[in-house]
């Protein structure tokens, strides 16, 4: 679990929640630049979520913290992050890998009441290497 430092984002809401999580998986980076990473290759994935709203649910939960690993973790966990659909066209890297977790996070978070936005995805692949995924302006309208 990533128990350490976290990168903060700046934002007005009211509230602010984050969940950790890990998963399994194994991937390849099908590219003359990746050297070994071609080859397949598994990694303990720890990621860190933060969600900002202003706004509870009828439950006074801003999003359930089991509804944002279960739509992770039962996706990505113990799989090949190549064979799943959005990395047809592209390599899971780390970066990739953390938009596309924003973009599953925030299509789910569209479709509560209360409305939270997604407001930054930390992956981590490996003890010495992670990425920060935060939305353009435009994703955070
Ligand atoms: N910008 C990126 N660079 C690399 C990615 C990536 O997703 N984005 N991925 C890899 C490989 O998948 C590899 O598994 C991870 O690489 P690395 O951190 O170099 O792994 P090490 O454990 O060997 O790191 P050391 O700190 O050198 O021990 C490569 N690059
Ligand atoms: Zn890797």
């Amino acid at each position: 679990m990533m128990q350490q430092f976290y990168p903060s984002v700046a934002h007005a809401f009211r509230f602010e929640l984050n969940k950790d999580m890990h998963f399994s998986a194994a991937h390849y980076i099908p590219a003359e630049q990746a050297g070994q990473c071609a080859r397949m290759h598994g990694h303990t994935y720890t990621l860190n979520i933060t969600i900002g709203g202003n706004e509870l649910n009828a439950t006074g939960f801003l999003i359930d913290f089991k509804e944002l690993k279960n739509l992770i973790h039962r996706r990505y966990d113990h799989t090949v992050l190549n064979d799943h659909a959005e990395f047809t066209e592209t390599f899971p890297t780390t970066e990739q890998l953390a938009e596309q977790i924003f973009l599953m996070t925030q299509k789910m978070l569209d479709g509560t009441d209360n409305q939270p936005r997604c407001l930054q995805v930390i992956v981590r692949e490996t003890p010495t290497s992670y990425v920060v995924y935060r939305p353009s302006k435009e994703e955070s309208l």
